[in-house]
């Protein structure tokens, strides 16, 4: 597990998380003070944030450390747990079961948390979501569990997907409910798909880029949901929203995390 420790401050967190995200740390988690970015792979980081140390640490170890803080995550009508804390969940709540490894996604994030309570306050039997950065598949599956007729989880990182799959057979979803794929929108090999629902936990440069896609994605006033996004990236995205003519944005935030919805153009 190659893990790159920067000691950061409040001022520069915001910055230093961005950059880390732009040179391909697969997560981020914040202790006391300290930025941990796991990284697949050495990577050449912006003088900024170059003053950080690399560490090969032990997964075994990490891996013990890290179970052992996690705690159920209730997320609006889904409560999202780690396998051997099923038992945990009410029994009127959604039990997502997220098996923690190496992918995006295991709840603990504000941003995924957000986006599974926004996908449990749509209706979503009957309709197609699509869920672009999908990680450990988390989204997908909430939107599968939550009724959705079909989800579809994209992923640029090829290693996600075969996490993905088994996190969705963990939870009893079966193949014809949700399907993964190495991919992202707006590489030109798009399939022409259009969505009922589209979900994203991107970052706020990415969802300006891809806007556009978002709308071609999405049937006429399809819910979007969009986060991964910091507080002063906000307007960033609502811009883009605007420019490609969505409607009806609403905001939430978790700290300095932001989700923002809003509807596809009526055309
Ligand atoms: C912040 S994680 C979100 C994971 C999960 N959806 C969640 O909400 O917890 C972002 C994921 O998006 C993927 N990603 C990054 N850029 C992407 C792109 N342009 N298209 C598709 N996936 C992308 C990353 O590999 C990563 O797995």
């Amino acid at each position: 597990m190659l893990v790159y420790h920067l000691p950061g401050t409040f001022e520069t967190r915001e910055a230093h998380l961005d950059l880390l995200w732009e040179a391909g740390a697969t997560g981020l988690e914040e202790r006391a003070g300290l930025i941990r970015a796991y990284f697949d792979a050495r990577a050449d980081l912006d003088p900024e944030i170059a003053d950080g140390e690399w560490r090969d640490e032990a997964e075994q170890d990490w891996q013990a450390q890290f179970k052992a803080t996690l705690r159920p995550v209730r997320a609006g009508r889904v409560t999202i747990v780690p396998p051997w804390l099923r038992h945990e969940v009410e029994d009127e709540q959604v039990a997502l079961i997220i098996e923690p490894g190496m992918a995006f996604g295991t709840g603990h994030h504000a941003t995924t948390r957000m986006a599974v309570e926004a996908l449990s306050e749509l209706e979503l039997s009957g309709r197609r979501v699509l869920d672009v950065g999908t990680g450990s598949g988390v989204l997908a599956i909430a939107a599968a569990l939550l009724g959705a007729d079909h989800a579809t989880g994209l992923d640029i990182d090829p290693l996600t997907i075969p996490i993905a799959v088994e996190n969705a057979a963990i939870n009893g979803v079966p193949p014809g409910r949700v399907a993964f794929a190495e991919g992202s929108l707006g590489l030109g090999d798009e399939s022409g798909d259009v969505f009922d629902v589209l979900v994203a936990n991107l970052y706020a440069e990415l969802h300006d880029l891809l806007a556009g896609e978002y709308a071609a994605a999405l049937r006429p006033g399809g819910p979007l949901i969009l986060t991964g996004i910091l507080m002063g990236k906000l307007e960033l995205v609502r811009a883009a929203l605007d420019r490609e003519g969505f409607g009806g944005v609403t905001v939430r935030e978790d700290g300095e995390w932001v989700l923002v919805t809003a509807s596809a153009p009526s055309q």
